[in-house]
């Protein structure tokens, strides 16, 4: 999955991408890393085919049927329990199948019968982020998947993801948190001055910028 030398203007004239040139690995865990306002969640949504997506520089990726896309701030129907909007989730996607309840993950199990309404927004998020885990599809795409996550929960919710490149899917995810991120079949590119500055993996980046962090060698590279 490629993006050949893209370049882009927002509608108020600002160039938010010149010649912008990725690739993404089949498999991995692709971590769009970059400053607020850099273009990641732009990116994501050219990717996705929200945002209309010329073929051109857009190469191998999958049809818009094929991509699982967790936006941030997804809305929900209030009165619908948890198991319930999994249950549509999945309905939605795999009619031939049911979804139980018992299929929840642990995490979901006790909010089970909970009202989307009252669920805390850390709680929403996770039941949004299993039921885009459960669509069947080639290319999942998370925008900040652990943001306002406490680290313990942040953890399981990377486990998740990391199930998904287990069972030969493709992730390409945003974050702003380095902590517990995964490194093992992970592929790392660092959006700055409206193009790829970086891209491999998370050693590569160390080892560039002569550090031992993840999150030092981030703040190192050219932004
Ligand atoms: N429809 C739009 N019209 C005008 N400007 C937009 C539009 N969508 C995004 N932008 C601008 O594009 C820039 C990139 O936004 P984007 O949300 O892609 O950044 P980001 O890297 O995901 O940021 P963050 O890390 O804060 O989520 C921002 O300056 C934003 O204001």
């Amino acid at each position: 999955m490629e993006i050949r030398d893209f370049s882009y203007q927002l509608p108020d004239g600002r160039q938010l991408f010149q010649h912008l040139s990725a690739v993404f690995d089949a498999g991995k865990i692709n971590i769009l890393l970059g400053v607020n306002g850099v273009g990641k969640t732009t990116l994501l949504d050219f990717i996705a085919g929200v945002s209309e997506r010329r073929d051109l520089p857009f190469v191998g990726f999958p049809t818009m049927h094929q991509v699982a896309y967790q936006m941030q701030d997804a809305p929900f129907t209030g009165s619908a329990t948890v198991a319930d909007t999994l249950k549509m989730m999945v309905d939605l996607d795999q009619p031939d199948e049911r979804f139980t309840e018992d299929q929840l993950p642990v995490s979901l199990q006790e909010i089970a019968h909970s009202h989307f309404r009252d669920l805390s927004g850390g709680q929403r998020q996770l039941v949004i982020l299993e039921g885009v885990c459960q669509l069947r599809r080639e290319l999942y795409l998370f925008d900040e998947p652990e943001s306002g996550l406490d680290v313990k929960v942040a953890v399981s919710v990377l486990d998740r993801i990391q199930q998904l490149t287990a069972n030969g899917k493709t992730v390409i995810m945003t974050t702003h948190q380095f902590r517990n991120l995964p490194t093992e079949n992970v592929k790392v590119l660092v959006l700055a001055g409206k193009q790829i500055a970086f891209s491999g993996t998370p050693n590569e980046l160390m080892m560039r910028t002569g550090t031992s962090s993840f999150e030092e060698a981030y703040l190192k590279t050219d932004a």
